[in-house]
């Protein structure tokens, strides 16, 4: 399996296979709100879409990065959102890196969208497929999000089959500037409880894949089944 690593501007072609990575906070907060119980993630193109959605599905959750706005139910933090009961809701997520990166390869044949709260489902589903090229969308900072890289790399080790060690992966994300960022509140919308929770090595079991679906980008859980025992 050949592995890229791109940021969103240096995506030109469409990938056969992508792997977006946003490590802080768009897909530790999509994990999250599926553990809280919600059947899908629409990936909003814009502000303006996410609440045109809303004002067409009312029951539909809204959630976007930054600072609280009118219209919209929930910000871009999983700590923040941990305790929102979101059983059988449509949530519709907007930020400026993770959703944007999803909607820059809809054209791919497989979307994972990917964080180390689901790494290694994401790399056993890839393991599975085993397709020859993965394209690793590394959504923060124009691609060099060292949070990003570092999980992005991860997964392409364990997607490998490789026995990769984590730690110094998680280590490099701890060090990163978003890290540092949300540790000291310069980001809205956040608490420093974040960055442990973005940290979380496979805190959970599924995957994530996104298609689209009556011109909605649409985020699911995949969850892997278990061979079953010799
Ligand atoms: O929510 C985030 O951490 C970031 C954007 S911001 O700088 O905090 O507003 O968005 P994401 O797309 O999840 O990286
Ligand atoms: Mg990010």
């Amino acid at each position: 399996m050949r592995a890229r690593f791109l940021g969103i501007p240096e995506l030109t072609d469409v990938p056969d296979v992508a792997v977006v990575v946003d490590v802080m906070r768009a897909y530790t907060v999509a994990a999250w709100a599926f553990a809280r119980g919600a059947e899908r993630v629409v990936l909003a193109e814009s502000l303006e879409d996410a609440l045109a959605l809303k004002a067409r599905q009312p029951g539909w959750v809204t959630l976007k990065d930054g600072s609280p706005a009118p219209g919209f139910d929930l910000v871009n933090s999983p700590a923040l959102l941990r305790d929102t009961d979101l059983a059988g809701r449509t949530v519709v997520q907007k930020t400026t890196a993770g959703t944007v990166g999803a909607l820059a390869v809809k054209d791919a044949s497989l979307v994972l969208c990917a964080s180390f709260v689901v790494a290694g489902a994401t790399a056993r589903l890839l393991r599975e497929r085993a397709p020859r090229e993965v394209t690793f969308v590394v959504t923060g900072g124009g691609g060099r999000a060292e949070e990003d890289l570092a999980c992005a790399e991860y997964i392409a080790g364990r997607a490998r089959g490789d026995a990769v060690d984590a730690a110094p992966y998680l280590r490099r994300a701890g060090a990163s500037r978003s890290v540092a960022e949300l540790r000291t509140g310069v980001r809205e919308g956040s608490t420093p409880e974040d960055v442990a929770l973005c940290l979380e090595l496979d805190r959970f079991p599924f995957a994530m894949a996104a298609t689209v679906k009556d011109s909605l980008m649409v985020l699911r859980q995949v969850t892997l089944v278990d061979p079953p025992s010799a």
